[in-house]
């Protein structure tokens, strides 16, 4: 082989080895390179591991059978007693870094080839002679060997070394191949650095969202005052967390007290609208032309009395919600008007011919059903289905009680207004308290407690006398449907009629003396009841009359 094409050849190897970025085909680049450049018969390529306790075979080409693939061929670098294995000529090569030249590998007593003769019994290949290169990188970290087989000898057989003229161009292959062997092993770490961060990225990420979205919540917008933490109410807040980042309309429902006005505001406050306007109007407050003035504005001339022109309170609320509150007792008249603002976000002012645009949410609540009214007719069944997009039903306080101790908490501390204790209550209070049913809700509840801190003297606890009689004159549910201990004597009919009595009048207690709403209860009719009631002579106490009118 000519200089010229040693050095054509070292010149191919170098460009391509810069080229090249996977470890595994770098590798059979230089396995090629070196069998042309020494034209032995085979060559193998070893590598330390990262502690440099062993040489691993990572490829190999013995008269064309090659693999590339990191093998479970391993040379020890240390012998049993940890002192280096100078004995193979592989881990000595890399152990001085220097080259190794074996012509004759069965008459050189100083090494041991008992790696090299296992290697070939399993591939059936005859090692004589043996050359190792150390793979070493700017003269400094040597990171494997280059090891040759059966080199050429003068006599045609395989007992050769590397010729002289071949040795440095080889050495200068070696070097060449073991600063890229390290840049391509490099740059596959950094790979799987890059990979690994990525996912590391991924999984911070995913982590911040998760930490950020607890933030939100525990930073929720929820008023000091707003009590509740039965499972109920968090469905309800929850619902209302959902809703509040969209500007659909919101229906609450759920019956008289149970705080819908409070919701409506925590879903303004909820949401991106909180920095505007949050404007209530009850709509069975006001008769039609005054409520559509109100809601509307008006404009000057429009009545007697609109000296000037006036905003309503969808004006008002530009940006922000507008509450209607008992949305089903709207005029329907006005239901029309109340349509297009939902739809197009049109209003016109009384007496005027121009339309406005105006951007408000609009959350409505009824504590009646609109259902039965919109079959009736007396509600458009078009507004009901525009506001009914996102109902909530707020539930009564009966089916919440986990909540009552600590609304009772809040409104005690409200009624004494920041001055002096808050009054205690006795367990009978509280027992009756939490018994109690409550038709009214938590309103009922808080009007209860501010009558009973005014009752109590300074000081004193709360007691059953303070609250009123129509919920201490109720024993617990049980007890309301157990036999009484003492049974009057007398005929079967007088004594039932006796109980009728006492269920009638417990039961008008109850629906708050409410006699359509008793008999309901109780499945009568309206004029059953009236009977009943003129028979055993019930009244509601401190009324004078004879129970037989309406309520
Ligand atoms: N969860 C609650 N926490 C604290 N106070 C409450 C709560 N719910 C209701 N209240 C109080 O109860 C009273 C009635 O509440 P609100 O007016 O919001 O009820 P509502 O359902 O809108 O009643 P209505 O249907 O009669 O208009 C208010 O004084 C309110 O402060």
């Amino acid at each position: 082989m000519s200089n010229e094409t040693i050095y054509e050849d070292l010149l191919e190897l170098t460009i391509r080895l810069a080229k090249e970025r996977r470890v595994e085909a770098l590798l059979v680049h230089v396995l090629d390179a070196a069998l042309r450049l020494s034209r032995a018969e085979g060559a193998a390529i070893f590598t330390l591991d990262r502690l440099a306790r062993h040489l691993h075979r990572v490829c190999f080409n013995y008269r064309g059978i090659t693999s590339a693939n990191h093998s479970d061929a391993r040379i020890s670098i240390y012998d049993k007693s940890l002192a280096p294995n100078l004995r193979d000529p592989a881990t000595f090569a890399v152990s001085t870094a220097t080259l190794v030249g074996v012509a004759d590998i069965d008459n050189a007593p100083g090494f041991d080839f008992g790696v090299i003769r296992e290697s070939d019994k399993a591939i059936n290949f005859r090692t004589r002679s043996v050359t190792i290169l150390p793979l070493t990188v700017d003269g400094e970290e040597t990171i494997g060997v280059l090891q040759l087989v059966n080199l050429p000898d003068k006599a045609g057989g395989f007992a050769g070394t590397l010729p002289k003229p071949v040795i440095h161009p080889m050495q200068g292959l070696a070097s060449h191949a073991a600063a890229a062997i390290r840049n391509a092993r490099l740059f596959e770490e950094n790979q799987s650095l890059i990979r690994q961060l990525g996912r590391m990225n991924e999984e911070l990420q995913q982590e911040n969202t998760r930490l950020m979205s607890k933030a939100a919540a525990s930073k929720s917008k929820k008023p000091k005052d707003l009590i509740g933490d039965s499972t109920p109410m968090e469905k309800v807040f929850d619902l209302i967390e959902r809703a509040a980042g969209s500007s659909i309309p919101i229906l609450l429902r759920g019956e008289t007290g149970t705080g819908k006005e409070m919701m409506a505001n925590y879903i303004h406050l909820s949401s991106s609208r909180s920095g505007n306007a949050f404007v209530a109007q009850n709509c069975a407050a006001l008769p039609e032309s005054l409520l559509e003035s109100e809601l509307f504005g008006y404009i000057k001339g429009a009545f007697t009395g609109a000296l000037a022109n006036k905003p309503g309170l969808v004006h008002e609320a530009h940006g922000g919600t507008l509450f209607l509150d008992e949305v089903g007792d709207m005029p329907p008249g006005l239901q029309a008007k109340v349509l297009r603002l939902l739809q197009e976000g049109e209003v016109r002012r009384v007496g005027s011919t121009k339309t406005e645009l105006v951007d408000v949410r609009i959350v409505a609540a009824t504590n009646v059903n609109l259902e039965e009214k919109m079959e009736r007719g007396e509600f458009r069944k078009d507004l009901y289905y525009r506001l009914n997009v996102f109902p909530i039903v707020v539930p009564p306080l009966r089916e919440r009680p986990s909540d009552i101790p600590r609304l009772i908490d809040h409104f005690l501390t409200e009624a004494i207004g920041g001055c002096g204790d808050r009054p205690e209550l006795t367990g009978e209070a509280l027992d009756t308290l939490l018994r109690w049913s409550y038709p009214g809700n938590v309103r009922e509840l808080k009007n209860i407690l501010e009558r009973a801190a005014l009752l109590a003297n300074r000081g004193q606890p709360i007691g059953r006398e303070h609250l009123p009689v129509e919920i201490t004159g109720f024993r617990d549910e049980e007890a309301r449907h157990a036999l009484p201990t003492h049974i009057p004597d007398g005929d079967l009919k007088s004594i039932v009629g006796q109980y009728e009595a006492l269920v009638i009048e417990a039961k008008l207690r109850e629906a708050n003396w409410n006699q359509s709403h008793a008999a309901r209860n109780l499945k009568v009719s309206r004029r059953t009841m009236v009977e009943k009631l003129n028979r055993y002579s019930i009244r509601r106490p401190g009324a004078a009359d004879a129970p037989t009118s309406k309520e």
